[in-house]
């Protein structure tokens, strides 16, 4: 359904006011030609009505001559700012960046994060940020999950389809996306309403079925027939299937990168405003799709760059990967059972 303008800008005023936005900050508006402009207009809005001080940061789009594709996750490391030194410095400056341009999987983003910058990236269509406009009750289910997440020493996935995954962790940190920016140095992205770690390096092993109705991003694909991927020592060795099958392998082989194969963020969903069956109801240009990262109860994994948590591997390739009907085992506690969020308590939407 439309949102009106004046509804967009009320909603990013209460984001930006769950952000801690205070009159004595500044406010920097990150743009190009393919934001949607209404949500540029919403955000420039909103932040002047909380007293803070605004300024817009437009760069020129970036294509880089392998990618495919729209979806703004498609292709990751390299940016409109890569190689642009003023216009990072003009970022740096703000207390909180609103990205409506996509920085997200670059090394730029975590130079910024680390000057105490805080991103609040908003790509998603205006009627996706109204039906998952975030709350300090989301912030409190993910923060939830978090105390579990960020001591784990493993993690095991397990489904009726056949996965049995195993990885270490511990070696990299714990990332929680409850949809907005609220500490110094924090990145996050509304809408959202999930968390992820990464595995140990080398440590990734076993089967992960895709199975019927499960969603390969960026591709905005519901699969129709399953897929299996055989992982050894933290990467896909084998992608077995029908045509979907083919069709992923086609797709990592043509950036002809052994990185691609890795895999990246893995961790589970717990946004019950966020539905499986949404994609089904949007074209593939109209984001990124985040009702499928998100939706209660999922296992997310991906592959390709970990440059977010200092890793090495920047490759452009990176697809998302959310499976229905997981059991997801988080040292001994199962916080996932059969795609429902069972544990911990307070992390139950
Ligand atoms: O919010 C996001 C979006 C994409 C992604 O790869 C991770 N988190
Ligand atoms: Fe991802």
């Amino acid at each position: 359904m439309p949102v009106s303008n004046s509804q967009l800008s009320q909603m990013f005023e209460h984001v930006l006011t769950l952000s801690k936005v205070t009159p004595n900050e500044s406010v920097a508006i990150l743009k190009s030609h393919y934001s949607d402009q209404r949500t540029v207009a919403a955000a420039f809005d909103a932040a002047q009505r909380l007293g803070a001080k605004v300024y817009g940061v437009e760069l020129p789009a970036f294509n880089a001559p392998k990618a495919m594709g729209n979806d703004l996750t498609a292709y990751c490391g390299d940016t409109p700012l890569t190689g642009n030194p003023a216009a990072q410095r003009a970022l740096e400056a703000a207390d909180l960046i609103i990205d409506t341009m996509m920085l997200l999987h670059s090394p730029e983003q975590e130079q910024i994060l680390k000057t105490g910058t805080r991103i609040l990236l908003a790509v998603e269509p205006p009627e996706v940020l109204a039906r998952m406009l975030p709350s300090l009750e989301d912030k409190a289910r993910v923060q939830a999950a978090e105390k579990v997440l960020q001591t784990a020493k493993s993690m095991h996935i397990t489904s009726a389809a056949g996965s049995d995954f195993r990885m270490d962790l511990g070696q990299y940190p714990t990332v929680t996306e409850y949809g907005f920016a609220d500490e110094p140095g924090r990145w996050d992205h509304w809408p959202s309403g999930f968390l992820f770690s990464w595995p140990n390096e080398g440590s990734a092993n076993g089967t992960l079925v895709i199975d019927k109705g499960d969603i390969l991003l960026p591709f905005k694909m519901y699969c129709r027939e399953s897929i299996t991927l055989e992982v050894e020592n933290g990467f896909i060795t084998g992608i077995k299937g029908g045509f979907e099958a083919e069709y992923l392998r086609d797709y990592m082989k043509y950036f002809d990168d052994p990185e691609v194969y890795g895999i990246s963020h893995v961790g589970w969903g717990l946004q019950p405003r966020a539905q499986w069956t949404a994609m089904g109801l949007h074209d593939k240009n109209d984001g990124m799709c985040m009702d499928a990262r998100a939706f209660d109860g999922n296992f997310l994994f991906s592959t390709g760059p970990n440059t977010e948590v200092g890793g090495t591997r920047k490759t452009p390739c990176h697809m998302d990967i959310p499976l229905r009907n997981c059991t997801v085992i988080v040292d001994e506690l199962t916080v996932v059972n059969e795609g429902k969020v069972v544990a911990p308590t307070d992390s139950i939407g």
